[in-house]
């Protein structure tokens, strides 16, 4: 493992049986906490942001806010916000989605994407993909391309690899640290 994955999972707390009986939850505030993990996180999701030629960069409410906004800043792209439903003043488009723990809707303002944005969706965890799934649903909805999909801890386990294949169509998946 190279030093940059060892210094992030040792950032990462496992709390067990959280938010519900049966979940390992990843607890991404210790990371957070320390600003050398923090800054080369944001430094390889930036990275990816480049690689894929993202024009913007999407974060998932709430965890994925965190990462994804020092990414786009970093990266010199502009940050779309994707929230919980009733969040959102403007016009939306909204998916209906599945959690690991849950069921849940998200939104996007519509006019924050175009046809001719390259999108790089960043969040903290794939656990199940619902929520991934449907950002990435969102995005093809307002006609904007999606450049990929990064994250910070792909939860193998799940299978939400394999769910997301339809909707990236091609584009790549990148977990910087997978259990
Ligand atoms: O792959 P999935 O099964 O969809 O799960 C992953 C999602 O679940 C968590 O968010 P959550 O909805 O718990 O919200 P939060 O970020 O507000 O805590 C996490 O931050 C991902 O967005
Ligand atoms: N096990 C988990 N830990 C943290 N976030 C999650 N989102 C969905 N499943 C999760």
């Amino acid at each position: 493992m190279t030093d940059i994955r060892e210094l992030l999972l040792s950032r990462i707390r496992d709390v067990a049986d959280y938010p519900e009986p049966g979940v390992m939850f990843k607890d991404i505030t210790p990371l957070l906490a320390d600003p050398a993990a923090f800054t080369a996180l944001t430094d390889a999701l930036a990275g990816i942001a480049e690689r894929t030629g993202a024009t913007k960069v999407v974060g998932l409410e709430a965890r994925g806010f965190i990462l994804a906004a020092p990414v786009a800043v970093r990266a010199g792209l502009g940050f779309i916000p994707v929230r919980k439903a009733g969040k959102l003043p403007g016009a939306t488009l909204s998916q209906a989605y599945d959690l690991e723990y849950g069921s849940a809707e998200i939104e996007v303002h519509a006019e924050d994407l175009r046809g001719e944005d390259r999108v790089l969706v960043v969040d903290d965890v794939l656990a199940t993909g619902g929520t991934a799934e449907a950002s990435l649903q969102l995005i093809r909805r307002a006609g904007a391309e999606v450049a990929g999909l990064a994250v910070l801890m792909e939860l193998g386990f799940l299978g939400g690899r394999a769910r997301l294949e339809p909707a990236l169509t091609g584009a790549p998946l990148e977990a910087l640290l997978t259990v």
